[in-house]
């Protein structure tokens, strides 16, 4: 009953967050696109935080940024991104456009001297991924890839415990992003090759940072990679679709280890009229028993921790909130209700303010997670996502 009461009040307060009154001089965040993802990863989030404030939107077409900045109270409305990007007033921007115009606009973000919250994954190429955080680095800018997920105590609580070895070593490590069938529509982002699409990029990026993160390694090789093609409709039965809609693949990790990240857009009925549930899961066999997060990409509303022991007792963890004694470290406790969003952004502002963080995604994890999902599909023989045309004009 009382988990019952728990998971009522962490929704609605999620969703209907205190806000507190905003500091003296708060970051103000300008945001790339009327992103239909901004309103839940970062302006609600924003408003329990009392350093930030979501102070413009740009949409290529200017009614339907005014549209958006009404429906979302957001003072201040550009024309173009261009625009956007010149605002004197705009410390930090967040972009949330399709993955194949991440490194064009990351890079004119840094160019105009602003910090950017840059949605997964982070670019097309690895190469790409290098270059902006090269050029963060050059600025003395804060760059992160949103992979919010790592933020949240749940999978810091799942990682404590495979690191504190009371399980013994691992042997393998599985991850899956799954969501039902009809979840998007032919036309979407998701599906666009040009844009960055496919589902290794948008979904399987989750899984692949997760296996990385919780062996602490980067894969030695592939072992094997399966994939099924999206086919829009009435296109013809030779159209030569580079769009996954589901990759499954393996690797041998460093030190006997092997994992497995599945990601699929399109998980089909069961027995043909059964919608599926999303399944958001990770699992760890070790040689002294297994663990697992049930919801590890979106815990904050439900996730339960599985830890089983060879010999002993089967328990469930929590982790909604820091606790002190979680094995994770001090510091941004957090409220049981926040996101894995809110978590981010307060990692996010205390970076940006020079404070310490408790966890945070460098450079060399979003580089090398781009770097894995290439190779997953140089195998897959469905090649990078096309590489930006974009020539920086600050070459590093
Ligand atoms: N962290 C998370 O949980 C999630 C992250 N994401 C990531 O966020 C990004 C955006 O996803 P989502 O919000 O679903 O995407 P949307 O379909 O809402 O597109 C985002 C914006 O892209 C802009 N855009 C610019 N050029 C184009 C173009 N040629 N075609 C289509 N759109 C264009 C549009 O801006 P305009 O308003 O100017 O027209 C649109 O508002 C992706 O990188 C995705 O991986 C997505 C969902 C969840
Ligand atoms: O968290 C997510 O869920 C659905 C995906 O399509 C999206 O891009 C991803 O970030």
């Amino acid at each position: 009953m009382s988990s019952i009461a728990g998971f009522i009040g962490r929704v609605y307060k999620s969703l209907n967050p205190p806000s507190p009154p905003r500091v003296e001089q708060p970051l103000r965040f300008g945001i790339l696109g009327a992103a239909a993802i901004a309103p839940n990863a970062l302006i609600r989030p924003a408003l329990s935080h009392p350093e930030v404030l979501v102070y413009a939107v740009a949409a290529r077409d200017i009614q339907k940024a005014q549209t958006y900045a009404t429906k979302h109270h957001i003072p201040k409305v550009h024309s173009n991104y261009e625009e956007l990007l010149a605002d004197k007033d705009i410390d930090v921007i967040y972009n949330p456009l399709p993955n194949g115009l991440h490194y064009e606009w990351t890079m004119k973000a840094l160019e105009a001297g602003k910090h950017v919250l840059l949605e997964k994954p982070a670019a097309n190429t690895a190469e790409e991924v290098r270059a902006m955080f090269d050029l963060a680095e050059k600025k003395g800018l804060v760059l992160l890839e949103a992979f919010h997920y790592r933020f949240h105590p749940a999978i810091q609580r799942l990682k404590a415990i495979v690191d504190s070895g009371e399980l013994g070593k691992i042997k393998h490590v599985e991850a899956t992003m799954s969501l039902p069938k009809g979840h998007f529509s032919a036309d979407d982002i998701r599906y666009n090759y040009s844009l960055g699409g496919g589902c290794l990029m948008d979904m399987g990026c989750y899984p692949m940072n997760c296996v990385r993160y919780l062996t602490s390694s980067n894969p030695a090789s592939i072992l094997d990679v399966s994939h099924e093609l999206f086919q829009p409709p009435n296109s013809p039965s030779d159209y030569a679709s580079n769009v996954d809609k589901k990759t499954v693949a393996s690797f041998a990790m460093p030190n006997d280890v092997t994992a497995k990240i599945t990601c699929n857009f399109e998980d089909p009925p069961r027995l043909g009229f059964i919608p599926r549930l999303p399944v958001l899961n990770v699992a760890i066999e070790c040689e002294g028993g297994k663990t697992d997060l049930y919801n590890f990409i979106g815990p904050s509303w439900f996730h339960t921790i599985t830890v089983t022991p060879r010999s002993g007792r089967a328990r469930k963890e929590k982790a909604y909130v820091f606790s002190g004694s979680d094995g994770v470290g001090g510091g941004q406790r957090g409220e049981v209700w926040w996101e894995t969003y809110r978590y981010q952004l307060e990692a996010f502002v205390d970076r940006v303010k020079g404070r310490e963080v408790r966890t945070w995604v460098d450079k060399e994890d979003s580089v090398a997670n781009m770097d894995w999902i290439e190779k997953v599909y140089a195998v897959s023989g469905l090649g990078s996502r096309p590489k930006s045309t974009y020539v920086s004009t600050t070459q590093t």
